[in-house]
């Protein structure tokens, strides 16, 4: 049985009238777009810091969260530097985003009030530290980067032919 909770309230400022309130897409998804101000073109390789138009005060114990959009990064290589952008609660100044054509060959242009990415908004712990001298054992203790399998060998350091291969990454798929 699905169950529907209540959304979070979240007050939004617009900087610029134009500028929608930001709504989702569909009744399930995640993110919703973010816009840019200004129009861009980013050559292969260039980044750009974009304004959205948008502020807001996030409820104390969330924070929201400047994802890529899937559809620009398939079709034009657009990726966003900071990967997700972290909006903290008490940021109150306008919303940019940070954005990098990784087209090698193709410039990416957009126009005023394009959607350039989506924003996530989660709740979000607050911990407290306890510094220790030894932490607790567990199963993967210190094992990472690939410990668990195959790894990507890279040319030059490996002694690679250049290319970056998941090798044994594939297995089970
Ligand atoms: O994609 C992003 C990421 C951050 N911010 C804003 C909101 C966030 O609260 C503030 C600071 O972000 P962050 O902590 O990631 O940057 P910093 O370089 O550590 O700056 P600061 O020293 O101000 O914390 O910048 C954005 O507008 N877009
Ligand atoms: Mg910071």
């Amino acid at each position: 049985m699905s169950q529907v909770r209540n959304p979070v309230d979240v007050l939004l400022r617009r900087l610029d009238a134009q500028v929608p309130v930001p709504s989702y897409g569909h009744p399930g998804d995640a993110g919703v777009d973010l816009v840019t101000t200004e129009a861009a073109e980013l050559a292969p390789g260039e980044r750009a810091v974009l304004p959205t138009g948008v502020s807001i005060a996030l409820p104390d114990g969330y924070a929201a969260f400047v994802h890529p959009r899937s559809g620009l990064a398939a079709r034009c290589g657009l990726a966003l530097v900071n990967a997700p952008g972290t909006v903290d609660a008490g940021y109150r100044g306008e919303i940019k985003v940070i954005v990098v054509n990784l087209d090698p060959r193709e410039s990416v242009r957009f126009e005023r009030y394009d959607r350039i990415a989506q924003l996530v908004v989660q709740q979000v712990e607050k911990v407290r530290f306890h510094e220790v001298a030894e932490l607790p054992g567990s199963a993967r203790a210190e094992g990472g980067f690939g410990s668990t399998g195959g790894h990507a060998a890279v040319g030059g350091s490996t002694g690679g032919n250049g290319y970056a291969s998941v090798g044994s990454d594939r297995e089970g798929q």
